[in-house]
């Protein structure tokens, strides 16, 4: 296989235990380079777990996880520079207007003199929207900008690996579909692969090329695939609870 058709992202009979207490075992699925991946299922059936795994915060219990073709575990380093990373509460500093937020991962990486890195802010600030905003306090903007702020600070170091914690948890549904459409935006600008984490029905719709169903009873994956597949073939139960909840 060639470099430029190797998946972005192979987890390999991931499993991951807490004091003895299995999440989830054998999660096997890749993700593709220029894929929109979704990750999805029930609260507490380990999404947030296999996240942490994917970008090196958490050791796997079982099998291997590799990202950007390096292993997360021994490259953990190399890894970081191919992701980036929005986290579900958005974390963006209070004191820091949103151009000195979208600047600190340069600051804390980079050699760039302050004029470069804060052009290179006001480019990825005006790719999610915020272009008139770059003076604006966090407290001063709704929350659908912050989390636009958010992945445009993601997006600082241009990672070809996206991961999104929940983007649209607490938006209402037009913005969170705004939001949907900056992710496919993105993606087909900046032809990067995402990670999403979410259970938003529509969203998933809107987004995901393929997605992978993790469910907290069965401790692993029930599902993977395309959703519309899913939605209309899967004999899961529980799977054709979730696709087919609202039918759209
Ligand atoms: N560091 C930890 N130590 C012990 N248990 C943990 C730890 N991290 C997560 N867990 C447990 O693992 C399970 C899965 O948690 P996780 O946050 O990954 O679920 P989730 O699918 O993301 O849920 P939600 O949708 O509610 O955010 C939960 O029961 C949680 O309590």
């Amino acid at each position: 296989m060639s470099a430029a058709c190797a998946p972005a992202i192979v987890v390999d009979h991931a499993g991951q235990s807490f004091g003895g207490r299995v999440i989830f075992e054998d999660v096997s699925f890749t993700v593709a380079t220029g894929e929109v991946f979704v990750v999805l299922g029930g609260s507490g059936c380990g999404k947030s777990t296999l996240l942490k795994q994917m970008i090196g915060l958490l050791t796997p219990t079982k099998g291997r996880i590799t990202v950007g073709g390096y292993d997360v575990v021994e490259r953990v380093a190399l890894v970081r520079r191919e992701i980036g990373v929005m986290f579900q509460s958005g974390a963006l500093f209070g004191s820091m207007t949103l151009l000195e937020n979208v600047m600190l991962p340069l600051v804390m990486f980079t050699d760039l003199p302050a004029r470069a890195r804060a052009e290179i802010a006001r480019i990825k600030l005006a790719m999610v929207g915020l272009a008139e905003a770059v003076n604006l306090l966090p407290s001063e903007i709704s929350g659908g900008m912050a989390k636009r702020a958010a992945i445009a600070r993601a997006l600082a170091l241009d990672p070809p690996i996206l991961f999104l914690d929940e983007p649209s948890a607490g938006l209402d549904p037009i913005t969170g579909a705004g939001l949907d459409r900056l992710i496919l935006d993105l993606r087909a600008t900046l032809d990067c692969t995402f990670v999403v984490v979410t259970h938003e029905l529509q969203s998933i719709f809107a987004i995901a090329d393929r997605c992978v169903m993790l469910d907290r009873e069965a401790r692993g994956m029930i599902a993977l695939g395309v959703p519309r597949d899913l939605q209309q073939s899967s004999t899961h139960p529980t799977v054709r609870a979730f696709f087919n909840r609202d039918a759209p």
